[in-house]
This record gives C-alpha cells, structure tokens and sequence, in this order.
C-alpha cells in the first residue's frame, strides 16, 4: 500500500514576534501554564456564580481586544454580558508559553520534540485538522512527521508506521487522526501506541489512570484538557460546582468528566437516553457539552450565571455569499445562553483551538519527560513532574 511521509524539519520562531526581550514575561506567564498557580483577583464574586469583571489589569492572556494593545478588559458581549471565553487568544499565548520551554531545551540539552501524525482516508476535515496541526508545530519548533495512507488501508499498514514511530528516539508523540475508516478496529489501533508518546492521550491505561484516585495518566486528552485550562486561565472556580457534561464519548465527554471530577466538581453526566435533560442542566454551575448537535442547548436549559463550554463544532448550511457554503455553530444556542450565562466559549474561536495547543504541550511533555529535562513542579491539571523525574 502506497504511503506517504512527509517530514520537515520545524524551526523555533525566536526571531521575531515573540522575541527574546519578551520571553522572560511569557517564561513567566508559564508558570500559569505548567503550575496550577491561578490568574489574581481579577473577578469579583459577589454572587458565587455570577462573575464580572472588577480589576482592569486582567492578566495580558485573557485580554480578548484583539485591535488594542492595550491590557483593558476580557471581552464581554456587550449585549448580554456574558464573558466571551476567547479560546483563539488563550491558544495564541500557550504556543508562544511553549515555544520559550522549546527555545530552553533546544539551548540546554539540544533535544527538539518531534510529533508524529497518521492520517488514513480523505475525509477534509481531517486532513485540515492534520494540517493546522503542522503549522502549530512549526509555529512552537516541534518537528513534525506525517504519514498519509489511502482510505483502504490494512490495519496492519497503520500498525507497522505506529511501531516505527514507537522506536524513533527524534518522536516524542504520536497520534492517529480520528475518526478512522469504518473497517479499521480503533481500539486495536489506538492500543499500539506507547503510552509513553501517547499524546492524545487516547490508550486505555492513560484513560484508566485518569478515571482512578491516586494514579496519574501520562497524557490526558487535549480536548477536555482544554476546556479545563479554559476555566483555570479564566479563573473559574470549580472545586465544589455542579457541572454537567452532555455527552460521552471516549475523546471528549467522558474525559471531561472525569476531569471535572478530579477537580472536586460534582459531576453529572447527560447523554441520547437521559430524560428531560434539560432538569438536570438547569442546576449546574459549569456546563461541558460535547455532543454534535447544533443549537441543541437552549437558553432554558441553563441556570442564570452558569458557565458554558460548547465543544461542538457543527456544518450548518448557509445560503449567503460564504464561500464555504455553510457556518459552524456549537452545541449551544449562543444568542440564547449567551443571555443567561456568566461566561460561554464561542464557535468557532473557543474550544476548537484549544485542542491543537494542548498537543503541542502535551508533545513538550513528552519529550521534557523521555529525556528528563527539567519539568515546571506540576502539569497544568496538577500532575506531579518533579525535576528530573524517572519515568514510571
Ligand atoms: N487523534 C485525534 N483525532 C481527533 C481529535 C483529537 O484530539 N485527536 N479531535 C477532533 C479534531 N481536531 C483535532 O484533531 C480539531 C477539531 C477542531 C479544531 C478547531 O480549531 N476548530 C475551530 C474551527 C475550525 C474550522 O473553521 O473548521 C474552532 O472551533 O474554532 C481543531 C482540532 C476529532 N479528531
């Protein structure tokens, strides 16, 4: 079966907007990023659940004024009030947090992170997701590694590029873009990959650590890892909150949960079988959903001052002059939430891009864990990652 590898050699971006005399303040916003250090005060709480906006020194990387320069406010849809979780400006801030700790390692112990992605099929989505993945790595110095095989591939083809990829020293993550074709066996696909590169976190025993007290996974997947580090940069309190997740699937609402849970939430989860889930969303103070139908969560459902995080990313046709033929909408009915809600993310612009920047952490990770370089005390979800931690 014919392949395709395409291997480039990613270059660190320290020569021009993020230079040298602004590291040591983005070095210093990492903290944020690798501790579960929080933003200060920036929003008051008067009433628990309703957050506005008290301090105009917000922190430079939930500024949102994407035409200012200057640190004036996190944006507010001036409509409704509502803050508007800016997942495009938090991703921004975290690839440039991760390439200074690219930049530091390269100069310290020569080691540049390598990804590898597999694509199987044609589907465009995917192959767009695959690119943008590219371009992030190129963006951060990750050095990249793609493989491209026909929709009719064996399992086996995609197995023996995993066990390549398992052996290269130069690749520190590899992931399998999903979904596959419909012959393929994902399980037996996404068990062969170490879960020491695992930086989807997708393989059964990172998931099993993250679902059990006292065990940590290696990775945990970038979608929920991103709405978590959403809340955290937006100073979101959630020990002690009643959030829902809508959905389950294995990539997004069942890690979400579980994360959710590892942060002292009380968590419940609504899926296709629940009934009136509408109920049970309306009492909680953070809402996940994570189940690809447009516009599905209306502003009924959702308690005045909640929190939504809408991970869908839904096609709806459009009959005007986009060229694409159709917008994306989330799952929920921002017009409507947006009225009742303390914070929402948008779409496009709020989880999506939070799962590329996540990679690209994870892929440092990684690589700062198989080579023991020096690791930033916690992860962002409070993983343990002493200096110079032995791999376990
Ligand atoms: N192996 C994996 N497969 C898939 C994953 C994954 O994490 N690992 N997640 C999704 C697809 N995905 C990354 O792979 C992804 C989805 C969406 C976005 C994104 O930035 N969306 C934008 C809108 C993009 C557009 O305009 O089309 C947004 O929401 O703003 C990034 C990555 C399934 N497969």
């Amino acid at each position: 079966m014919a392949s395709l590898i395409h291997m480039s050699s990613a270059t660190t971006i320290f020569t021009s907007s993020s230079s040298s005399s602004s590291s040591s303040s983005t070095a210093a916003r990492l903290l944020h990023f690798t501790t579960t250090t929080k933003f200060p005060n920036t929003i008051s709480r008067s009433n628990p659940l309703q957050f506005r906006i008290s301090n105009p020194k917000f922190p430079k990387t939930i500024i949102t004024h994407s035409s200012s320069s200057s640190a004036s406010a996190i944006q507010v849809d001036n409509e409704t009030a509502a803050t508007v979780i800016d997942g495009k400006r938090v991703a921004k801030d975290i690839r440039e947090e991760v390439a200074v700790e690219i930049s530091r390692m390269k100069d310290e112990i020569g080691i540049v992170p390598g990804l590898a992605v597999i694509l199987v099929g044609d589907r465009k989505d995917s192959a767009t997701y695959v690119r943008n993945k590219k371009k992030a790595c190129d963006t951060v110095g990750i050095n990249s590694y793609e493989v491209q095989l026909p929709e009719d591939s064996s399992e086996e083809e995609v197995l023996k590029h995993i066990s390549k990829f398992n052996d290269d020293p130069s690749v520190h993550g590899i992931l399998v873009q999903l979904p596959l074709p419909s012959h393929m066996n994902e399980q037996n696909i996404l068990n062969a990959v170490c879960i020491e590169k695992d930086v989807d976190g997708f393989h059964p025993l990172n998931i099993g650590r993250l679902a059990m007290r006292g065990r940590e996974p290696l990775f945990v997947p970038c979608t929920p890892k991103g709405c978590i580090e959403l809340l955290h940069r937006y100073d979101i309190p959630i020990k002690g909150k009643r959030a829902v997740v809508i959905g389950r699937s294995n990539i997004v609402g069942m890690p979400a949960a579980l994360l959710l849970q590892r942060e002292d939430a009380t968590v419940s989860i609504v899926h296709s079988r629940t009934k009136n889930p509408e109920e049970i969303t309306r009492q909680a103070d953070i809402i996940i959903s994570a189940v690809g139908q447009p516009n599905m969560v209306r502003g009924n459902w959702v308690k005045p001052g909640a929190v939504l995080i809408d991970v869908g990313i839904n096609p709806v046709e459009v009959r005007s002059r986009k060229p694409r033929g159709y917008r994306l909408v989330g799952d929920i009915c921002y017009e409507e939430a947006s009225k009742v809600a303390s914070a929402i993310t948008p779409v496009p612009g709020g989880v999506g891009p939070m799962t590329i920047a996540m990679l690209l952490s994870n892929t440092l990770l990684s690589a700062k864990r198989l080579h023991n370089f020096r690791f930033d005390r916690f992860d962002v979800f409070g993983v343990w990652v002493c200096l110079k931690a032995p791999l376990k």
